[in-house]
């Protein structure tokens, strides 16, 4: 018997003030899986993934969850799914670890609490009011909430923004065993470092729609280079000038500009432009601190298709 998805969303319309913010949108994730879903800011993932909640009513297309309309259904699913806001959603007023408590006791297997809040660090903050932690405790809190009542499919919106390194390795840790323990994990994320490292399949959204979807090399390698191009992403310790290296080093490189102080050097790089490149930063008296040759990333991917530009 095929599998079926535990989320299957298909020509998902969701307008306000008469906009379409989501537009027509298909995304289906499995269980036993990490479904990243990335896109700029507004993209519409956040409305998409609560049309998925049940917090909001879709203006077209469907949406099941096991199967089950999450807004007609909302009474039967709330059992089996669990939910990490953006915002954390959690009343302010409540001590961290008791609110951790209550929920547990709303279910009827849930983790050990004591177990969950060791391995979420909730011990050095327990008695502190939700209203009082600050953003990444509140983030840890949210997610343990989130996970504590062994959920089948777990939407998370952006679990580790705000999170300091420990606590993100820790998360996606938490995530990999969600995973692995058959459920469904539908998260978004600005990281492209967190969906490179968890997510199963990703899908990329922009203004409501999907732009691309896949596993990360099949995303990495349908973003290919042309035959005989590479890219050589040039970090320095200051700022570098696209203009000057791309007329040093004449037609046939593109020169793109990543961030500050990174430049992207994309044609046929081969020793003499690696020389090139170095010797122009000697000249301009700017300090090379890494090279890297080749590899592209779920970033570039997620640029090209959705471009540089801020929205
Ligand atoms: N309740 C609302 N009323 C009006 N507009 C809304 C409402 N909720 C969301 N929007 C608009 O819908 C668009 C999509 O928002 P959404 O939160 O889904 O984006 P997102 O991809 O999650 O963005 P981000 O990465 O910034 O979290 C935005 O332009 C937003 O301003």
């Amino acid at each position: 018997m095929p599998h079926s998805p535990a989320v299957e969303v298909r020509g998902l319309v969701k307008r306000y003030d008469g906009r379409a913010v989501v537009d027509g949108l298909d995304l289906s994730a499995a269980a036993g899986r990490v479904t990243a879903v990335l896109g700029p800011n507004g993209a519409g993932k956040t409305t998409t993934v609560e049309c998925c909640e049940g917090l909001r009513a879709p203006d077209g297309g469907t949406v099941r969850v096991l199967g089950l309309d999450p807004v007609a259904d909302g009474a039967a699913l709330r059992p089996v799914i669990g939910v990490m806001l953006q915002d954390s959603g959690l009343p302010t007023g409540v001590r961290a670890r008791e609110m951790l408590d209550h929920v547990a006791r709303m279910y009827a297997a849930p983790l050990d609490t004591d177990a969950l809040a060791d391995r979420l660090g909730l011990g050095a903050f327990a008695r502190t009011t939700v209203r009082r932690l600050s953003g990444g405790q509140r983030q840890r809190l949210a997610l343990a909430v989130a996970v504590v009542g062994r959920p089948r499919v777990v939407f998370l919106d952006e679990p580790s923004a705000g999170m300091d390194p420990q606590s993100r390795l820790a998360v996606w840790e938490l995530v990999r065993e969600l995973r692995d323990g058959g459920a469904a994990v539908i998260l978004t994320t600005h990281l492209m470092e967190e969906a490179e490292d968890l997510a199963d399949h990703v899908v990329v959204v922009d203004h409501g729609r999907v732009l691309a979807q896949g596993s990360v090399p099949e995303l990495l390698a349908a973003g290919a280079e042309p035959q005989g191009a590479a890219t050589l992403a040039v970090h320095a310790a200051g700022d570098v000038d696209p203009v000057g290296l791309r007329e040093h080093l004449g037609a046939g490189f593109a020169v793109e500009r990543r961030s500050g102080s990174t430049l992207a050097v994309t044609g046929a790089v081969d020793p003499a432009t690696v020389a090139a490149v170095t010797a122009w930063c000697a000249a301009h008296d700017v300090l090379v601190t890494r090279l890297d040759l080749g590899r592209r990333t779920l970033e570039d991917v997620f640029l090209d298709l959705t471009g540089r530009s801020l929205r």
